[in-house]
């Protein structure tokens, strides 16, 4: 199925350039494995399978010995270039690379759980917005602020109208090259492509997506992520 020209084609960027600490394993967290796939694989796999979703560019370390191995890297849609410093600059030398496309899609490499019902619900606002906006989870917790360094509670933050910021996040490729160019060279902390565009002034769009697109972070988080893909239905996997 292709996307037969009827709505425009984005380009999505995979920033994969991290070491993964956080996950204490002996490779970057990118490269481990669920069931036959790294989480690379799943994530840029969930991507390909929209046929609006035309070319997937994967920012990786310039040190990276493992993704030219992988079967995915055959695919002709997909183009690697060398990820930077941060995640941020990782993307920025994605989104160099894009051409002249209208929208661009941002998705971690360490997100394999994307659903196609939220990757879709996500590109249907290309039609509405002319800003953008990111998937996203309500908080279900109650939320705790501590003072720097001292574990115990300094207050209880109001949950009310409070996110969890997921991937895929999506923009006009030109305003977040813009934002992201200048959040950086004026030293804003950068963290995700949002936090760009709401430095520069705008308000991107919450689309709510499913908790179970974990980010996969801290070693327990790998057999969790497993049981959610075990879950899936067979389309998410064909
Ligand atoms: N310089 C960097 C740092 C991170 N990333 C990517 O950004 C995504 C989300 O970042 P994170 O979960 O923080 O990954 P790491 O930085 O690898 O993890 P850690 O902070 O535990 O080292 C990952 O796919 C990671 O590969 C990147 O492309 N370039
Ligand atoms: C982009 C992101 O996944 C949204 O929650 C998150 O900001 C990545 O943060 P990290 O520090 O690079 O894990």
């Amino acid at each position: 199925m292709n996307n037969a020209g009827s709505l425009p084609e984005i380009i999505a960027v995979v920033p994969a350039a991290g070491i993964g600490s956080r996950m204490q394993a002996q490779c970057p967290k990118q490269y481990l494995t669920i069931g036959h796939q790294t989480l690379i694989e799943h994530a840029i796999a969930a991507l390909l399978r929209h046929p609006r979703i035309s070319r997937v560019i994967v920012a990786v370390s310039p040190q990276d010995t493992h993704f030219t191995s992988l079967p995915i890297a055959a695919d002709p849609r997909i183009h690697v270039v060398s990820g930077g410093a941060e995640r941020a600059d990782s993307v920025l030398a994605g989104l160099a690379c894009a051409g002249d496309a209208a929208w661009v899609l941002v998705h971690d490499a360490a997100r394999p759980c994307l659903h196609q019902d939220d990757l879709a619900r996500l590109l249907a606002i290309t039609a509405t917005s002319e800003v953008g906006g990111i998937l996203a989870a309500p908080v279900r917790d109650t939320m705790k602020r501590a003072e720097a360094g001292v574990a115990a509670v300094a207050h209880t933050v109001d949950r009310q109208n409070l996110w969890h910021a997921l991937t895929p996040q999506l923009f006009p490729l030109a305003l977040l090259k813009a934002c992201l160019s200048r959040a950086l060279s004026e030293g804003a902390t950068i963290t995700d492509e949002a936090s760009a565009l709401e430095y520069c002034g705008y308000h991107p769009q919450l689309v709510p997506g499913r908790a179970d697109n974990i980010k996969v972070t801290q070693p327990e988080d790998l057999a969790l992520a497993a049981f959610y893909l075990s879950h899936f239905s067979t389309q998410e996997h064909a």
